[in-house]
């Protein structure tokens, strides 16, 4: 467990591109210290505009990309290659773009894919693969995160971890099938609260003053059963990273 840090920048293109920037150098060390690197994905306007400020930065050739292993923290679980799935963003937006290892590359599955729209199996699989991944050593059922990057919604949601559900309050599951949520689509996938409590470091990062409070509430120290980010936390480090209108009103908390 970490204490928060907060760091705002002036606006959202400032935030995309200086985390583009701190991503890519995260990396970089991660790769000198162990060889390789892991970096877990998020959906949502804030983190796809960061890996498309790494796609266009001199820097990323600083990087071995075939030693990066990539996952994703929720999916929409929608048909492969849908416009709206994380992994279909991401991919445009980076991965495309980069001489990955494939085998590296750990989507989860697609609404049409070997577990049909069985959200449930599909998550069970998601964990199967982290399972495997950590090893048997492992003191975690999820290998080591470098980096676990993640959103924030207007009512304090992360991942595809909404406010007053069960999903929330998964202690034991590292991957969860979530049904009925409130931002479409309703049906997802998502890495629960122990799962990201394993990552070394926790990246939020969110824009606009729609945020202001969800952010405020969360680092205040709120209950992450009403504040879904509020409950995010990484092993070495939790950092805030905000525009200045998200930041309105946040304090870090003792
Ligand atoms: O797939 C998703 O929808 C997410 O992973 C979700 O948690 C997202 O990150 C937030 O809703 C913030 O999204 P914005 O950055 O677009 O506000």
């Amino acid at each position: 467990m970490s204490g928060d840090e907060m760091i705002v920048h002036p606006d959202g293109d400032v935030l995309a591109e200086a985390t583009a920037a701190r991503l890519l150098t995260r990396v970089v060390d991660a790769q000198a210290a162990r060889g390789v690197a892991s970096v877990v994905l998020t959906g949502g306007r804030t983190g796809i505009g960061v890996l498309e400020r790494v796609r266009d930065s001199a820097a990323r050739s600083a990087v071995d990309w075939s030693a990066v292993n990539l996952f994703w923290g929720d999916e929409r679980f929608l048909p492969d290659g849908d416009g709206e799935r994380n992994e279909t963003q991401a991919r445009r937006a980076l991965l495309d773009h980069l001489p990955l290892d494939p085998e590296r590359v750990h989507p989860m599955a697609p609404s049409d894919g070997r577990f049909g729209t069985d959200a449930e199996a599909a998550a069970g699989h998601y964990a199967e693969v982290l399972r495997t991944l950590a090893g048997a050593d492992s003191d975690t059922a999820v290998p080591h995160f470098d980096v676990f990057m993640l959103g924030v919604g207007e009512e304090g949601h992360t991942a595809s971890l909404f406010p007053d559900t069960p999903y929330v309050r998964e202690e034991e599951r590292t991957v969860v099938g979530v049904r009925d949520c409130p931002k479409p689509p309703p049906t997802r996938i998502s890495l629960t609260l122990p799962a990201i409590g394993a990552a070394s470091e926790v990246w939020l990062m969110t824009t606009g003053s729609g945020k202001a409070e969800a952010v405020s509430r969360a680092m205040a120290g709120a209950d992450p059963v009403d504040i879904p980010a509020a409950g995010a936390r990484g092993r070495d480090r939790t950092l805030w990273l905000l525009d200045r209108d998200a930041a309105k009103g946040a304090a870090v908390a003792d």
